[in-house]
């Protein structure tokens, strides 16, 4: 990658950040395991009344909104709000964006904070950016995937980004596109294995917060968190025989990637 990020300096993890998760019962325990497989300390808060006092003690704020019901929707609102008073790193996951109006309500509402990172896969930020998009639920579809249709949601994002000068975005899939306002990268690290077993999109997320709440820059957080979980996937499938072993060998890969030289094999380049 001709940018030049000293990818050497994310894991391990040296603060140990508390990431507090607000998020869907689905893929929660993985979430909060894989935080505390690269040394981060998980809780998955979401009970407003809490919110005063446990933001004295977080590091990064995590809001998912993969599994919707009133109650959860105070929680992330409450806490995206309570966020950007106390300028906590803050990434929103718009898990099924597109899905329904209620979704898209929420999801534009956290997105207005102008929270550090949004993240949503291919067919999500597609729905997000208003362009055509076939996603199934909380899965992207590969007819979203093609050169031309990420080309346009590049172009899509950049464009939003110029409203959103805080934030950096991040669509997830084969390719992995990051903007903001001032730099373009497309990564293509992983496996096809990654879509098909639950989470994988959210435990991005929450690593993404987690190294937030090191303190790295957003843009930088997002390469690594994608690239350092995209190269667990792609040791993991050499190592592993079917998609349950699959999935437990990339989240072993967690905790263990780190003590190799694995940033050699990141992927990607500028746009
Ligand atoms: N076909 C693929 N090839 C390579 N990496 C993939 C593929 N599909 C997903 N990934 C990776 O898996 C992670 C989750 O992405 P994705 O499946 O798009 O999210 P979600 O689970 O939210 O739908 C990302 O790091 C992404 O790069
Ligand atoms: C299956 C499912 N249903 C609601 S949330 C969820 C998990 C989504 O996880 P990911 O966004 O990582 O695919
Ligand atoms: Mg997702």
């Amino acid at each position: 990658m001709e940018r030049k990020i000293d990818f050497s300096k994310f894991f391990p993890l040296e603060k140990s950040p508390l990431v507090q998760c607000i998020t869907n019962e689905i893929t929660c325990e993985s979430m909060a395991n894989a935080l505390l497989y690269i040394g981060a300390k998980p809780i998955m808060a979401d009970d407003p009344r809490e919110f005063s006092q446990l933001f004295e003690k977080t590091s990064a704020l995590l809001l998912n909104l993969g599994h919707l019901s009133e109650q959860r929707q105070e929680s992330l609102i409450d806490a995206s709000s309570y966020a950007t008073r106390v300028n906590k790193p803050t990434v929103v996951d718009l898990v099924g964006y597109g899905v329904s109006d209620i979704r898209n309500q929420i999801g534009v509402s956290l997105v207005e904070t102008h929270p550090t990172v949004v993240k949503g896969n291919i067919s999500e930020l597609r729905h997000f950016c208003g362009l055509p998009s076939q996603g199934r639920g909380v899965d992207s579809s590969m007819w979203d995937q093609g050169e031309d249709h990420l080309n346009e949601l590049i172009a899509a994002l950049q464009k939003i980004g110029g409203l959103y000068p805080a934030t950096t975005f991040l669509a997830t899939g084969q390719k992995d596109i990051v903007v903001n306002q001032k730099q373009t990268i497309v990564l293509n690290n992983g496996v096809d294995e990654l879509d098909r077993f639950t989470g994988t999109g959210d435990i991005v997320g929450a690593i993404i917060a987690a190294l937030l709440g090191e303190g790295h820059d957003p843009f930088e957080a997002i390469v690594s968190a994608v690239s350092y979980f995209n190269i667990c996937g792609e040791k993991a499938k050499q190592e592993s025989f079917g998609l349950a072993d699959f999935r437990q060998q990339t989240l072993n890969q967690l905790s263990l990637l780190m003590s190799e030289t694995w940033y050699e094999q990141v992927e990607g380049w500028e746009k």
